[in-house]
């Protein structure tokens, strides 16, 4: 079931938490709010669900308005950080909880309800725990209990408010793959809020992208991390070195160094920054190649196969990042305090008042 939001406003006082937030949520996808503490995602989730409403503007579902039909109506799953299970309750029971509860002409028998619970069991891959109380699992256990429990009822949207947020970084990683392989088991309409731009890349179809109540961008993963519509989302979805830069005739340069840019189609001319990711900045063991600057590496850190590197560059007061990975650092026979070459590969500029001018 497609959602579509139109026009949402909502203000606690005078803050405004969601400031007319207009987004189309295709059917079948998974969609992630991604963004900074603070800035709409669950306000937006919770006015997607039901849970609050909004000063004004639309929800639909699947073309319906939705706006004023109560949560329970709706069709709606959900699965919360802190959406603990029912604990007097077996893993069973509380998968079947929200099956047992529903009026007597809507409840299936009590046969179905054991296969449907079952199946959803294998599904989430715990049917061995069928019997267990919540307490004698794990934390990742328990919210792969938490969803089966949501998806028992047959939503037609799925809600996660950071889900995995409670648990630690290996189960996190481990979760995240195991939702994304889910999705494309159950292909329902899903929404789901996080802060952690990795998982959001990771486990996506599309992101949204906000921040202080507004969205700044929305798209695929690829879109949004390869072209970023502005400042905000390209320094929210990664590390980033920043150079000052001149625009000019469609060119923009660092000092003597032109940037490899694509052209713009408006072409501005003024100061700018331009936006390089550690992993487009080359290292080069000599200063031969047009427009490299001679710096310092003043720390390595190695992680896994990636190296990691700050690097100082003569009169610059800024550390760079770059990222390479380990085996090109061991054959460049660098190590801490070595002189070599950097060269942003790739770059991205937004004049002063926030607008692209490159890339
Ligand atoms: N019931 C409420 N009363 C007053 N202010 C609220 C209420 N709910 C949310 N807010 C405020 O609205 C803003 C947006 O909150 P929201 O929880 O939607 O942000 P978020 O992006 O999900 O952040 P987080 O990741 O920290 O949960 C916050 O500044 C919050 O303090």
């Amino acid at each position: 079931m497609s959602i579509e939001i139109e026009h949402i406003n909502k203000r606690y006082g005078h803050f405004v938490a969601v400031d007319d937030v207009s987004l189309s949520l295709p059917e079948g996808q998974l969609t992630a709010l991604l963004g900074p503490s603070g800035s709409g995602k669950t306000t937006l989730l919770r006015i997607i669900a039901g849970l609050e409403f909004p000063d004004s503007g639309r929800i639909r579902f699947h073309g319906e308005d939705a706006t004023d039909v109560h949560v329970s109506r709706r069709g709606v799953g959900f699965v919360f950080q802190h959406y603990a299970l029912f604990k007097h309750m077996t893993v069973f029971d509380n998968v079947a909880y929200g099956l047992t509860v529903k009026p007597r002409r809507l409840r299936p028998g009590k046969a179905e309800i054991r296969t449907r619970v079952m199946r959803l069991l294998e599904l989430v891959q715990l049917d061995w725990t069928a019997n267990r109380l919540p307490s004698q699992l794990s934390g990742g256990q328990r919210q792969r209990i938490a969803l089966a429990r949501a998806l028992a009822v047959e939503p037609k949207v799925l809600l996660l408010d950071e889900p995995f947020g409670a648990l630690d970084a290996k189960v996190r990683a481990e979760l995240r793959r195991w939702l994304r392989r889910l999705h494309d088991e159950i292909h329902l309409t899903s929404v789901f809020v996080t802060h952690d731009q990795e998982e959001a890349l990771e486990v996506s179809d599309r992101i949204v992208v906000m921040n202080q109540g507004r969205v700044e961008q929305e798209g695929t993963p690829e879109e949004v991390y390869d072209h970023p519509a502005n400042p905000f989302v390209f320094s929210f979805l990664g590390q980033v070195n920043l150079f000052h830069a001149r625009v000019q005739d469609g060119q923009a340069r660092i000092g003597d160094l032109a940037l490899p840019t694509s052209t713009p189609e408006d072409q501005p001319q003024g100061h700018g920054l331009a936006y390089v990711r550690p992993h487009d900045i080359e290292i080069l063991p000599d200063g031969s190649a047009q427009g490299a600057l001679a710096a310092v590496i003043e720390g390595i850190t190695v992680v896994g196969p990636t190296a990691r590197l700050e690097l100082k560059v003569a009169g610059g007061k800024d550390l760079i990042h770059a990222e390479l990975p380990k085996s090109r650092l061991r054959s460049l026979g660098l190590s801490r305090g070595s002189d070599t070459w950097v060269r942003p590969l790739n770059s991205r500029v937004f004049m002063d008042n926030g607008t692209r001018a490159t890339g």
